[in-house]
């Protein structure tokens, strides 16, 4: 895996088609997340369907992408824990057990959306991730995940 590989690109087949982050799901936000440092990065350009109100993005949008960008971050940070190529098995795949936003401003519809996360406790099968959302360099939302290695039996 090179540096700017995104995390999303390594999910196997049968968990890659999430709304928020699957790249098999073609009518679905398809986020690409990386590393830079110890921080994690998705840049992601709104459409004019996502509005809220005119002119800014639908907060359900923000929020997608803090969940996906973190459900992401933390299948990588385990990774790099273990000290692991994120294709090598078996793979991890995290859900969302709890996923917690700040409003602070509106964002902007019509300019790129930038999340920052950083891994806040890796502790067993749980990952708490922190993210920052910006548009134009001003802060407008603040995300807390709690992401869960997907148990075997998920679902059932
Ligand atoms: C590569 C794969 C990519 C897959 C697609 C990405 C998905 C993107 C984001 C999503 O939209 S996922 C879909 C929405 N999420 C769900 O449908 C999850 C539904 N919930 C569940 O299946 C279970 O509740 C869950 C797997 C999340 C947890 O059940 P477990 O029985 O595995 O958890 P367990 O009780 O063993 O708790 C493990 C740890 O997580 C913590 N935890 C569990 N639920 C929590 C919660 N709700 N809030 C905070 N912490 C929670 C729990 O306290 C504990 O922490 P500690 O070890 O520190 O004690």
């Amino acid at each position: 895996m090179t540096a700017m590989d995104a995390f999303q690109d390594h999910y196997p087949d049968n968990v890659a088609h999430c709304y928020g982050c699957g790249r098999l799901n073609p009518h679905g936000h398809q986020i690409k997340t990386i590393w830079d440092g110890d921080e994690t990065v998705t840049v992601y350009q709104p459409e004019p369907f996502h509005t809220s109100v005119p002119g800014f993005a639908y907060g359900g949008l923000i929020a997608s992408l803090i969940d996906c960008h973190s459900t992401g971050t933390a299948a990588a940070a385990m990774y790099r824990q273990e000290g692991r190529d994120m294709d090598s098995l078996p793979a991890f795949r995290f859900v969302t057990a709890s996923l917690h936003v700040d409003f602070l401003k509106p964002t902007p519809i019509d300019a790129p959306v930038e999340i920052r996360g950083r891994v806040q406790e890796i502790k067993g099968r749980k990952v708490v991730v922190r993210t920052e959302v910006r548009s134009g360099g001003v802060l407008t939302a603040r995300g807390e995940v709690v992401a869960v290695q997907m148990p075997e039996n998920f679902g059932a």
